[in-house]
């Protein structure tokens, strides 16, 4: 790394030991030695002349100054803040005069309004798609000629470079971004000056930053930066950075800049100042880890786009020029859908535009960065719709490579190479410190292209093995993303009777469970549910296929009634392995791969997938998100399996049939996770609204009936936060019934009585007048909490919100629901309860740790999203003002619990049950 050269510095240093006739004063000595300061001691060391002598530049956050005579007047034409940032910054550029303004953007169109109407700006044909939108926009409302040309090749810009074309601006990029060109800066410039003298050279150097290249010293007139991107570092701001040479440029840019009021303001200018200084060695790191990344790829035989590699075709040119390789690099896999997947993949490496920051990103710039260039254009430039970028950061290299390993091998786009044997782990940790670079290309020849079995001898080969039966069974997948979403419950009268045949009455509500089940290549299948911290994966033929129950039955997407205890208890041992997993994680992936086998029937009918589940509803707090999470496995598996339909657009609701098959599957997987479950809260999960329900036992008749006097009535439930587990508690009340039947039976019937009276009043059809009607469900509420207590469920955090609700002024009924023993408590709010009293009552509840929640119950069940192509099967953003398309996966992985709701309003095209 060469040091720029500090024009203001190292002349003056210069002229003072030449011409002093003494020798030079201490000051003089350093003044001299801080001349041939090396780029990153420039970084760190700002010059910075506060007057209380404060070591970091202040943020003077003001618009305005006293005064008539002081330096500054107006923010907008000047702030100490920015000029202390604008010095720093015109040392490091080798400029005259630097500024900051807005964005990078704002640079360009800054530097743009130098150009006359009938003038021609020359600009290259792989361009940031913004800078391809400005200039498109100045084409047609700016009367100047906007002409794209290779600036690669200089003999491709030589026939526009002629007088009469009036080239007043050659604007150009170095590497070009997103596919790594190199342009000659020096040798156009030259070119330029001899042929269009009046013509300004202005180069976009953001790929490169200061540190790397520097164009003001190979000719250009004027250089421009993205400060979003390597000069601050961590993407906490936006701003753009124009240095120039030349002193009458600099007046024209300091007068538009102060006309228009572009600076950058105080707090980021500060911002940046601190990104700055670090720039050097956040770099280094970037590109030393881009390097090792580009070497995996391109000997994997990927074509990959960075200048580091020898094979750059215009290496020579860069390393002239530049003094490093950057940390942007990108690479095409052949297949759009597969760089979907890759991009989809990756966890450590965000889903992204921009680049820079110390944070690693990856995107498909086609969809994003450069989605606002029209396809036919991006075709026509030679632009691959399967680019994936990568903008490489400081983590730690070994962890960015398995992170995009992984996801090469989970999209299918690498296997391993079973003939290539790995190194020791230390050996391996040994070569890393050693050589990074040989480390890399042995980690590489772990794995190999699938493409590469497509030669000759490799098909034969193939052919030969699967004749023989060699080969592992051809994987099936999803075509597309399934996208489901189901409710919680919450029951008002009857649990635990209702699993011994009394009627309860339940109704869902406003918390969900959503879940995306994506497709994926690599023969294994996959559970991602982040908010219980799992995240596993299994080889799909080393899943205890042997032990499927065989069927008796022909009508295979029908569910079984039972479930065969020895594939249970495989698939038990099975996550067992998963060290890492909690309780809640180790049933969660139980009932997956249990439904998941069942449903397949056999290896080679499972599909490779991943299924990703979040929820707005508490887990194991009695408001069904078991049910709601069996419900959305069932519904996703079974159009995966084809066992039902994935709805289309056009349809309002998903007939009986299917809805009938669902709730089969969602009582199976809800039996792995309870127990002997009464099938309640999956009939609500999967039918929404409220209703009373009765499972059929010992020879009795089931029933379920819809009531539609519930959904207008306020609940309000309260999270005592105490974990607690349905299956013993049901199956506590159980061996408390074998016990103690006179205890026991008596409560069960006078369940059954509160019940009966409650459908009645909540059937919508009674004369009974509201205010009779609540009086009268709060008695019951009471009553039958009471019974709950006797039948030992519940807890005494239950009592404390019992207590707290019923106590002056508030007066409310309060029972548990669904399990007991913790969980949440249910309280009815009257319609003439004050809003005043409510708020009070939420905060004593929240005073003692209690997370109250206002519901609204009966709100739709199951939703299945409906989409007609695989266009929509995505979530679109904007970002940077373009579309954005990001895996659904990704997104309902990456959005928060309080955002989900959102999440799903996007995704829009819900069909019902
Ligand atoms: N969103 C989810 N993602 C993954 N697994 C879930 C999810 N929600 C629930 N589960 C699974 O269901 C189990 C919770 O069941 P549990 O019966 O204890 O709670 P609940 O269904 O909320 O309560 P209740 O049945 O009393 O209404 C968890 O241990 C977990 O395995
Ligand atoms: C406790 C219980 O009655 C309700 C759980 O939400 C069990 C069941 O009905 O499955």
């Amino acid at each position: 790394m060469t040091t720029p050269s500090t024009p203001g510095d190292s002349s003056l240093a210069t002229s003072v030991y030449s011409l002093s006739s003494k020798s030079p004063t201490e000051a003089e000595q350093y003044k001299a030695r801080a001349a041939n300061w090396r780029f990153s001691t420039l970084c760190a060391s700002v010059d910075n002349k506060d007057q209380y002598g404060a070591s970091s530049t202040p943020i003077y956050q003001t618009a305005t100054f006293k005064g008539m005579d002081g330096q500054y007047d107006y923010t907008r034409s000047g702030n100490p803040t920015r000029g202390g940032l604008e010095n720093h910054l015109a040392r490091l550029y080798g400029a005259t005069q630097a500024f900051a303004l807005s964005t990078g953007m704002t640079c360009l169109d800054t530097i743009l309004r130098l150009v006359k109407p009938g003038e021609t700006v020359l600009a290259g044909d792989d361009l940031y798609g913004g800078t391809n939108r400005l200039l498109t926009y100045l084409g047609t409302h700016g009367g100047v000629k906007v002409i794209h040309a290779d600036t690669t090749r200089i003999e491709a810009l030589r026939p526009y470079l002629q007088p009469g074309n009036k080239v007043r601006m050659v604007l150009l990029e170095s590497p070009t971004n997103p596919l790594l060109k190199i342009a000659d800066l020096e040798g156009i410039s030259k070119e330029v000056k001899q042929s269009s003298p009046d013509a300004l050279i202005v180069v976009d150097n953001t790929m490169m930053s200061p540190y790397l290249q520097r164009p003001l010293e190979l000719g250009a007139d004027i250089v421009y930066d993205s400060g979003t991107k390597y000069l601050s570092g961590h993407h906490d701001l936006m701003a753009g950075i124009i240095a120039v040479k030349r002193p009458e440029i600099c007046k024209d840019i300091a007068f538009l800049i102060n006309s228009v009021g572009s600076g950058l303001a105080p707090f980021d200018s500060f911002l940046l100042l601190r990104g700055v200084k670090t720039m050097s060695l956040r770099m280094d790191r970037q590109m030393a880890t881009a390097q090792l990344v580009a070497l995996y790829l391109n000997s994997l035989g990927f074509l990959v786009h960075y200048p580091g590699l020898k094979s750059h075709p215009k290496r020579d040119i860069h390393w002239k020029q530049a003094t490093g390789a950057g940390a942007v690099l990108s690479f095409v896999t052949g297949d759009k859908a597969l760089s979907e997947r890759i991009v989809g993949g990756t966890r450590l490496w965000g889903i992204s535009v921009s680049f820079g920051a110390v944070n690693s990103l990856i995107s498909m710039p086609c969809l994003m960065s450069h989605a606002s260039i029209s396809a036919a254009v991006r075709a026509e430039r030679g632009l691959p719709e399967n680019l994936i970028r990568l903008c490489v950061g400081i983590e730690d290299p070994r962890d960015l490579m398995d992170d995009l390993e992984h996801s090469l091998l989970s999209a299918g786009a690498i296997t391993p190479n079973l003939s290539h044997s790995p190194l020791s782990n230390s050996r391996s940790a040994e070569l890393y410190v050693s050589d990074p670079e040989a480390w890399i290309l042995e980690r590489a020849k772990g794995f190999k292209r699938p493409s590469s079995e497509s030669s000759a001898i490799d098909k034969l080969v193939s052919g030969v093995k699967k004749g023989l039966g060699f080969t592992a069974v051809e994987r099936k997948t999803i075509e597309e993303d399934i996208v489901v979403s189901a409710p919680g419950k919450v029951i008002l009268f009857g649990e635990h009777a209702v699993v011994h045949g009394v009627t309860a009455i339940a109704s869902s509500v406003n918390l969900r469970c959503f879940a995306v089940l994506s497709p994926r290549s690599d023969g294994k299948v996959a559970l991602e549910v982040p908010n219980v911290g799992v995240e596993a994966e299994w080889e799909i033929s080393k899943l205890p296929w042997g032990l499927l129950p065989v069927h008796s039955n022909t009508h295979k997407h029908v569910a079984d009634k039972d479930l065969d205890p020895a594939l249970l208890q495989a698939i038990e041992k099975l996550v067992h392995e998963h060290k890492e997993l909690g309780k809640t994680g180790i049933n969660s992936c139980i009932a997956y791969l249990y439904l998941y086998m069942v449903m397949a029937g056999a290896e080679s009918e499972g599909p490779a997938v991943t299924f990703t589940a979040t929820a707005n509803l508490p887990i194991s707090a009695g408001l069904g998100s078991s049910a709601a999470y069996s419900t959305c496995i069932a519904s996703s598996l079974l159009i995966a399996h084809s066992h039902i339909n994935k709805p289309n657009q056009d349809q309002t609701r998903l007939s009986e049939g299917e809805t009938n098959i669902i709730d089969g599957w969602a009582f199976l997987s809800e039996k792995v996770l309870h127990g002997t479950p009464s099938g309640i809260d999956n009939a609500v999960s999967v039918r929404g609204g409220a209703v009373a329900f009765t499972r059929a036992v010992g020879g009795r008749k089931g029933g379920l009936d819809g009531l539609h006097g519930f959904s207008s009535i306020r609940l309000l439930l309260t999270n005592t936060l105490v974990p607690r587990d349905t299956k013993s508690l049901v199956a506590g009340v159980s061996a408390k019934r074998l016990a103690e039947p006179h205890v026991v039976d008596p409560i069960l019937d006078a369940i059954q009585s509160i019940s009966d009276e409650a459908s009645t009043l909540l059937s919508g059809q009674t004369q009974v007048e509201r205010r009779d009607l609540i009086t009268r469900l709060e008695t019951l509420i009471r009553e039958n909490h009471s019974h709950l207590v006797n039948l030992g469920v519940s807890h005494p955090s239950l009592e404390m919100v019992v207590q707290a609700t019923a106590a002056e002024p508030f007066g409310l009924a309060t029972k548990l629901t669904g399990a007991g023993g913790g969980g949440c408590a249910v309280t009815l709010i009257p319609d003439d309860f004050p809003q005043s009293s409510l708020d009070a009552l939420i905060t004593t509840l929240e005073s003692q740790g209690f997370q109250p929640h206002l519901t609204s119950v009966g709100g739709p069940g199951l939703g299945i999203h409906a989409s007609s192509s695989q266009k929509e099967n995505k979530v679109r953003t904007s970002e940077e003002g373009e579309g954005m398309t990001v895996p659904k996966r990704v997104t309902l992985r990456e959005t928060p619990i309080e955002g989900l709701q959102h999440w799903s309003e996007r995704v829009g095209n819900w069909v019902h049950t």
